[in-house]
């Protein structure tokens, strides 16, 4: 990558950098999916390579074992695992309970997995992804294939009794075909404006059949670290607050900046 960084791109940068900072010798970390992930797959990368850090990496999609073993991280199966010590993936959107929705780049199924077999779950995000309610990035709801207009009708038929501000239910597509997952499903994207009862909305809509998992995480993120474009990082703990607050010097090493995926 050659050229100034945005300054979203930055915001990016330096929460990743800081969550590195919790990766302990001996951790089996799951590694999220999406761009802010992959910065800190690549900070991870760096401190295996030039540290001696020990780790294992459990990724939440074949794009994050990709780059996971390009770097340099050994890559391990959740089954392997069994159980993790962190895991540190992006989000689309974070409340002030640091509830989600996560599933922008359509890997919430096995990110959903892994977070929810960690000890911990740290997300990193740009302080644009901060809200007052859930809602306003379309909620990504993993369907399986067969039969998947029906379950569209049927989850459009349940968020009329909802309390939401829209109710559409649109296919992702990956040009002109559906996306896939790497489960090989499909992603409907509910348009809902603003979900009143987050926790209500996770739970019905998991009880539809043809519904695999949605791209809501309640109760699941322990911490998030918040970029600013600036370098400035802060660091919300839900058991304290806003527990740190500095700042990063931004440098563009090369190992890290020379040929960036996402
Ligand atoms: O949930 C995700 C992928 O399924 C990502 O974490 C989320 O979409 C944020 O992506 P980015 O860091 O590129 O903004």
């Amino acid at each position: 990558m050659s050229g100034e960084l945005s300054p979203i791109d930055k915001a990016k940068f330096v929460a990743a950098k800081r969550s590195v900072d919790y990766v302990e010798d001996g951790m089996r970390v799951g590694l999220g999916t999406g761009s802010t992930a992959a910065w800190m797959v690549r900070c991870l990368g760096e401190l295996v390579r030039d540290d001696g850090l020990k780790i294992r990496g459990v990724p939440s999609s074949t794009r994050t074992a990709e780059l996971a073993r390009d770097v340099g991280i050994e890559v391990i199966s959740i089954d392997e695992a069994k159980w993790l010590d962190l895991t540190i993936d992006g989000a689309d959107e974070f409340d002030g309970n640091l509830n989600l929705i996560k599933g922008g780049g359509g890997a919430l199924l096995q990110e959903k997995i892994v977070a929810t077999a960690s000890d911990q779950m740290i997300v990193i995000a740009d302080i644009g992804k901060e809200v007052e309610h859930l809602g306003a990035f379309p909620l990504p709801v993993e369907v399986i294939p067969f039969g998947w207009q029906t379950t569209r009708a049927l989850i459009e038929e349940l968020l009329v009794s909802m309390d939401v501000l829209g109710r559409d239910a649109s296919l992702r597509m990956n040009g002109r075909h559906p996306y896939v997952t790497d489960e090989g499903n499909y992603i409907l994207d509910l348009h809902l404006g603003r979900i009143g009862d987050p926790h209500q909305m996770a739970m019905v809509l998991n009880q539809m059949p043809g519904v695999v998992e949605n791209g809501l995480f309640m109760d699941i993120c322990d911490i998030v670290i918040i970029g600013h474009g600036n370098g400035k990082v802060e660091t919300r703990d839900i058991n304290e607050g806003t527990v740190e607050e500095d700042r990063l010097d931004f440098v563009e090493s090369d190992n890290l900046f020379s040929d960036l995926q996402d």
